[in-house]
């Protein structure tokens, strides 16, 4: 078997800087080194590992989940540059077949980009003759690897593989949503990705009956989501909710200041999406979580324009060491969302 030699990563178009920098320190930390090459606006990023050896027998210590600003995380060989058109699949089913006996599914891949999605025409077409050969090296079960197969052009790809339980479920790491015609606003899609992406175990963390707070609540969108799920919900915020919120029931609007506000008795979920500054929402946060406020939060933190990674690593480290004095267990992330633009989501667990 052939060692994959690089890590592609795809990113946020525009936040190719920060998806390097986070991959450096984790390789880095890993004792795997390499560089890494990163064209902006490219959404996406390689990390080049000078002994390819060292990644494989290390790669399970760089979990995905730790990634802030990666969408989806590939061990792969590549790129394979001027794929014959007549046959581009004999090159691509080899390196295939080097990288892994056997393989789950195939996901025929481009960049998130209006250049790359240019390309989906041909992979539509290319993917059918190219899974009926690649049948042999298919069929392995769900646990086994998942085969990508990331298009530059039509004739230029990074091949290489996903392991289902650590790395993303969707094709191109995009979970496609759907925007439910009720939803207040368009920001619903935000907390319903975010319960995708953090919640390991929605039956006991988003039951009936439960209670939230959301702080910067208006017009609604994350409330909708908390609503549907039949949990109670404290919505903050000076602006105007949408009415049918308020006949669910379920929701208690109070027009004050998030910053101030505190439930007499702690929630289940503490949800913000303030626009405020990142370490002040931070703050905000670890306040609560000191104080046991709550058990779940997902709060977004929006990014000024520069240092946007070291800003979400100052945020964690206000977060991480008030907890630290305070003695609290917790299980703290971020992660860029499809749907967040210049901001991340985080989401902190206290553990009792
Ligand atoms: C991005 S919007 C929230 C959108 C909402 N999550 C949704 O899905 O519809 C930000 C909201 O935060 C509110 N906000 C900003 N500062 C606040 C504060 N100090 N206290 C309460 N709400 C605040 C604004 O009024 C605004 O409605």
């Amino acid at each position: 078997m052939t060692s994959p030699s690089s890590i592609l990563l795809y990113c946020r178009r525009g936040f190719e800087k920060e998806c390097a920098a986070e991959i450096l320190v984790q390789t880095q930390a890993a004792g795997i080194s390499g560089h890494v090459r990163a064209k902006e606006n490219s959404a996406y990023v390689v990390f080049v590992a000078h002994e390819p050896e060292i990644l494989a027998n290390r790669a399970a210590r760089l979990r995905f989940d730790a990634l802030i600003f990666a969408r989806q995380r590939i061990f792969a060989s590549g790129p394979l540059a001027d794929l014959p058109v007549d046959d581009r699949i004999t090159p691509l089913l080899d390196t295939a077949a080097g990288l892994q006996r056997r393989y789950s599914t195939l996901w025929l891949e481009t960049a998130d980009t209006n250049e790359a999605k240019e390309l989906a025409a041909f992979t539509r077409k290319f993917e059918r003759p190219f899974a009926a050969a690649a049948a042999g090296l298919l069929g392995g079960g769900p646990q086994a690897p998942r085969l990508h197969v990331f298009f530059l052009t039509s004739t230029a790809a990074y091949l290489g593989y996903t392991l289902p339980d650590d790395s993303a479920p969707w094709p191109c790491g995009i979970p496609r949503l759907k925007l439910p015609r009720s939803a207040p606003s368009r920001s619903t899609l935000k907390l319903e990705e975010a319960f995708l992406v953090f919640v390991d175990r929605p039956e006991t963390m988003l039951r009936p009956g439960m209670s939230a707070v959301d702080l910067g609540a208006a017009p609604g969108g994350w409330t909708w989501q908390l609503v549907r799920r039949h949990i109670r919900t404290t919505a903050v915020d000076n602006g105007n909710l949408d009415p049918a919120l308020l006949d669910s029931g379920l929701v208690t609007h109070l027009r004050t200041d998030g910053f101030r506000f505190r439930p007499s008795r702690p929630v289940d979920w503490l949800v913000c999406d303030m626009v405020e500054q990142p370490s002040r929402i931070a703050r905000l946060v670890a306040d609560w979580a000191a104080d046991g406020a709550f058990r779940y939060a997902v709060f977004n933190l929006k990014l000024p324009m520069n240092r946007r990674y070291e800003e979400v690593e100052r945020c964690r480290g206000l977060i991480e060491e008030r907890l630290a004095a305070q003695g609290v267990s917790h299980r703290l992330r971020f992660r860029q969302l499809y749907h967040d633009r210049e901001e991340v989501t985080g989401f902190l667990e206290l553990v009792s």
